[in-house]
C-alpha cells in the first residue's frame, strides 16, 4: 500500500527554487530515505509533505488523502530545529506532545526505549545535544503514529549515540511505523532504508534501493595492496575486469568491476607476488552521488 504519494512537486522560496518538480512514493512499513546535499530541498519536500508547507503546484496524498487533525493524529514529525522552551522538563514535553493526540504510547516506556529514563525531571536546556536529540525523536513517536518524518536524525550526535539511534529506528520500524528519513549521511541512508530518493538542487536524481544505487556505477570496487616484490602494472591491465592501475608509494591501486579481487589475485599468484595489507573497496552511495551529479555529499563527520 502506497502511504506517501508525491507528484510533480514545486515550491519556491521567493527567488530560489527549492523544489522542482519532484515525485516519488513510499510504501507502507518502509524506511524512505530523502538523501541529499546541504540545500538540495530536502526539508522543504517532507514539510509539504507533513502539510506544513503549501506547495506551489503538484500534489501530495498521505494515508490515501488524509489532511488537517484527521492527518495529524497520524502523523510524528521531528524537525530540524526544536522550538522547545529551555526550561521545559523531559516529562513535561512528552506529555504537551500526548495532548495534542488523541492516542498516544506510554510517555515512561518511550522515554525508556529513547534512553531518557533517567532525565524525566531533567529541564531541556539542561541536556546534552544527543540527549535533545533523542528527546525529539521521542516527541515525533508519542502520538503513535503511523507516519513518522525524521528530519536529520542524528546530526551531531557522536558515533555511539548514532548507532543507537540507528537501532532504536529499527525498531520503531518492526512495530510498523513508515518512516521518511531526511540525511545527508550516507551511512545512515545505507544502513537504513530500503529505498533512498537522491535529491540534488531541488530534483530528484534516482530512486532506488542502496545496493540499486550504488549498482549504477560503472566501476564498483578497488582492491588495494603491498606487492610483496617487483610487479608490473601490465600484468594486471591485461585483465578484463580491470579499468585502472595506479601507484601511491609502495601501495598498488585497481579499479575494476566483476570479480575484481579474484582476477587480481589469480594474476599476482601466477607472477608469484603476494599481496600484503590486501583490502577491497567497494562503490559507496557517495560514489553513485558523485556519479549520478558530478557532486560529493560527504561532509566530514557522515564516516
Ligand atoms: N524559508 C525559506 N525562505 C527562503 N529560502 C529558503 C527557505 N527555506 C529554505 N530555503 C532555500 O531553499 C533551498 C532548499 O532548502 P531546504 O532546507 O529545503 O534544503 P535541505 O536539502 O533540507 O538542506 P539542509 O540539509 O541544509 O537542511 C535552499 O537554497 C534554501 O536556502
Amino acid at each position: 500500500m502506497k502511504v506517501i504519494e508525491v507528484d510533480n512537486l514545486r515550491k519556491r522560496y521567493r527567488d530560489q527554487l527549492a523544489v522542482d518538480d519532484v515525485s516519488f512514493t513510499v510504501e507502507e512499513g518502509e524506511i524512505f530515505g530523502v538523501l541529499g546535499p546541504n540545500g538540495a530541498g530536502k526539508t522543504t519536500t517532507v514539510e509539504c509533505v507533513a502539510g506544513l508547507r503549501t506547495p506551489d503546484s503538484g500534489s501530495v496524498k498521505v494515508l490515501g488523502g488524509l489532511s488537517g487533525d484527521a492527518l495529524k493524529q497520524q502523523l510524528g514529525v521531528q524537525l530540524q530545529s526544536s522550538a522547545l522552551p529551555e526550561r521545559i522538563k523531559v516529562w513535561e514535553a512528552l506529555d504537551l506532545y500526548a495532548s495534542f493526540y488523541r492516542a498516544s504510547v506510554d510517555p515512561a516506556a518511550l522515554m525508556e526505549r529513547v534512553g531518557l529514563a533517567g532525565k524525566r525531571d531533567t529541564r531541556y536546556g539542561k541536556l546534552s545535544g544527543g540527549q535533545q536529540q533523542r528527546l525529539s525523536i521521542a516527541l515525533a513517536l508519542v502520538g503513535d503514529p503511523r507516519v513518522a518524518i525524521l528530519d536529520e536524525l542524528t546530526t551531531g550526535l557522536d558515533p555511539q549515540a548514532r548507532r543507537d539511534t540507528w537501532e532504536l529506528i529499527e525498531q520503531v520500524r518492526a512495530g510498523g511505523v513508515t518512516i521518511v528519513l531526511v540525511t545527508h549521511f550516507m551511512e545512515e541512508a545505507e544502513r537504513l532504508c530500503d529505498r533512498i530518493a537522491l535529491i540534488d538542487s531541488g530534483k530528484v536524481v534516482a530512486i532506488d534501493s542502496p545496493a540499486g544505487l550504488i549498482s549504477r556505477i560503472e566501476h564498483q570496487q578497488t582492491v588495494r595492496f603491498r606487492p610483496s616484490g617487483p610487479l608490473d602494472d601490465a600484468v594486471l591491465k591485461a585483465l578484463p575486469e580491470v579499468t585502472g592501475v595506479h601507484r601511491d608509494g609502495d601501495r598498488v591501486e585497481v579499479t575494476g568491476d566483476g570479480n575484481l579481487l579474484l582476477a587480481v589475485t589469480g594474476a599476482l599468484a601466477s607472477a608469484g607476488v603476494v599481496p600484503a595489507d590486501l583490502r577491497v573497496e567497494q562503490a559507496t552511495l557517495d560514489d553513485a552521488f558523485l556519479a549520478l551529479t558530478g557532486k560529493k555529499i560527504t561532509n566530514g563527520d557522515a564516516r
